[in-house]
């Protein structure tokens, strides 16, 4: 699903009234239905009462229209004009006429005014800015928005969370509608899936405003929200008369005194996700728990007791995941170092690997192309330095990627997959995955698609998908706190399973 930015939006507007041939106002009843249809669906009339906070742009407008609508299906309505500037938009003109016919006088609040009572069991829906906000809302604005805030009322948002920007971080995070809900235009914003600017969105869904479905489709984007129909297409199928040699072998590279269940867990998860064979490669100290807790995979060990010190793969390997557990012992640095300097196999490097990287980052220039970086927000600041927020992180990442001709996958609530100017947002997942381990099952699980021959970036996000889908049958059993990484190998399989199951409900365009 594309993300479309803000003035992407506006075009693709502009372009529907010019070849619809309808007008804007049209297109605002569009927006207002498709709002109505969802609320009415739900309270189906009860005589909840609803505040309707509306600006005096487009946003407002759509407001006021679902104003009309709900009132004219005898829902208790009280409509509220945020009127923080006289520039009122044409439609939100027309539509306030229209109320107005209706024999519905909304009251017009400015700096002056009383703030109405808002009660706990009432419903706001939130309609005071949407995408079209160029700078912070001005004290009483922030003021009120604080109250609705403060109201404990079930809160629903038009298009975006007033206050909240599309596209950066807000001034002042107080000036922001905490949302528990945004039912959101044609499509979703980058802001939702950001931890800075995410957190104001509980929960979105699309309203389909039936914007001109050529410019969607042509557009491209800097950002895609990725859902089941854009990885099943990348699902490479296993072949009737194939043989283990042909979903490659893959190395799982770590481990240290202490430290040796990282690799015990990447392997299980290289071989759940259909690598053919895995060897794990560690210090001697792990040879017996390897063995005994992965006896479907094969061990080398390391010169080194407690480290790993001296490289030595005796075969070919299809692909290399290093740096769980690994720790950073200068023998160890010098070993990862000296192996760097001469390897060709792929890779996938994660914690201390990426550790290594950020102390000596001459390495990065001997990285095969399209090695996959998996760095959570620490090992990531000790690749790039610091970033001003959450969006000067993407592009710097981006710069990153393009510079060193590598797959970042910044790990998070919602992983984002970078690679060649473009992010990869990944929609499965819960706060159960924040476990300890769950990191190291990752590595595992994109160093085995790359054994498989899955070209590198789909490998990530195929991955990244698979592995919170993993996370998220598990929760749905279990709970988020039971949630370990063990049992997220364990769900692999039936993440797969759901992955082509038939009777998964059609995908909707939401999330959490
Ligand atoms: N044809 C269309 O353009 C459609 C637009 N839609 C709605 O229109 C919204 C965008 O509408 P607008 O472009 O009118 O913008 P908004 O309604 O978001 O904001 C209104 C205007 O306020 C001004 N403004 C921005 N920041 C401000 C601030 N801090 N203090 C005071 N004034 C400020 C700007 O001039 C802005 O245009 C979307 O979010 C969506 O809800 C929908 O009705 C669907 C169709
Ligand atoms: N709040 C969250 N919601 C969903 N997934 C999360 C959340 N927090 C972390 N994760 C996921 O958990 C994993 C944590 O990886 P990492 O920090 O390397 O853990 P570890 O080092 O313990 O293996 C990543 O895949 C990340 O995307
Ligand atoms: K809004």
């Amino acid at each position: 699903m594309k993300i479309f930015s803000a003035a992407q939006i506006y075009k693709a507007d502009k372009l529907t009234i010019k070849n619809q041939q309808i007008s804007s106002e049209a297109l605002m009843e569009r927006a207002a239905t498709g709002l109505f249809q969802w609320l009415h669906e739900r309270l189906r009339g009860t005589s909840v009462k609803i505040h309707l906070f509306c600006g005096i742009g487009n946003n407002g407008g759509d407001g006021i229209a679902l104003a009309r609508h709900l009132h004219e299906h005898g829902y208790n309505v009280h409509v509220h004009v945020v009127n923080y500037s006289e520039k009122r938009s044409k439609d939100f003109l027309i539509n306030l006429e229209r109320l107005k016919d209706r024999k519905i006088w909304p009251d017009f609040l400015s700096e002056k005014s009383t703030l109405p009572k808002i009660h706990e069991s009432d419903i706001v829906i939130d309609a005071i800015f949407g995408i079209g906000l160029n700078r912070e809302p001005e004290g009483w604005v922030a003021h009120l928005i604080k109250h609705i805030n403060s109201s404990g009322a079930f809160t629903l948002s038009v298009d975006v969370p007033s206050g909240l920007y599309s596209d950066r971080v807000p001034e002042n995070l107080e000036a922001v509608v905490e949302s528990n809900y945004v039912l959101t235009i044609q499509a979703p914003k980058l802001s939702f899936f950001l931890p800075q600017t995410g957190i104001f969105v509980n929960q979105w869904e699309i309203v389909d405003i039936g914007l001109d479905p050529q410019y969607l489709e042509e557009t491209e984007t800097d950002y895609q929200f990725i859902t089941k129909s854009d990885i099943v297409p990348l699902y490479i199928p296993r072949e009737k008369f194939a043989h283990k040699g042909s979903f490659g072998h893959s190395v799982i590279m770590g481990g240290s005194y202490g430290k040796i269940g990282a690799v015990v867990l990447s392997t299980k998860a290289s071989l759940n996700i259909g690598s053919g064979l895995v060897t794990a490669y560690i210090p001697e100290c792990g040879y017996g728990v390897l063995q005994t807790a992965v006896p479907e995979a094969m061990v080398v060990t390391d010169d080194g007791d407690d480290h790993v010190k001296k490289i030595k793969i005796p075969f070919e390997p299809t692909v290399i995941g290093l740096g769980m557990g690994l720790g950073t012992e200068t023998g160890t640095v010098h070993a990862i170092s000296e192996f760097l300097e001469k390897n060709k196999t792929p890779l996938v490097i994660d914690a201390d690997g990426i550790n290594i990287l950020a102390k000596q980052p001459g390495l990065l220039k001997k990285l095969p192309p399209q090695t996959i970086l998996t760095p959570h927000e620490g090992e990531l600041k000790r690749l790039l330095g610091t970033w001003k927020d959450d969006f000067d992180k993407l592009k710097k990442t981006m710069a990153f990627s393009k510079e060193h001709d590598c797959i970042v996958v910044v790990k998070g609530a919602h992983t984002i997959v970078i690679y060649n100017g473009k992010g990869y947002i990944n929609s499965t997942g819960n706060p159960g995955i924040a476990t300890a381990g769950s990191g190291d099952v990752l590595t595992g699980t994109l160093t085995g698609l790359l054994s498989q021959g899955y070209p590198a970036l789909h490998a990530a996000i195929f991955g990244v998908f698979i592995h919170g889908l993993a996370g998220d049958i598990e929760a749905s059993q279990k709970g988020y706190e039971a949630v370990t990484a063990s049992s997220i190998i364990n769900n692999i399989g039936n993440a797969f399973m759901a992955l082509f199951s038939t009777k998964q409900e059609e995908e909707a365009p939401s999330g959490d």
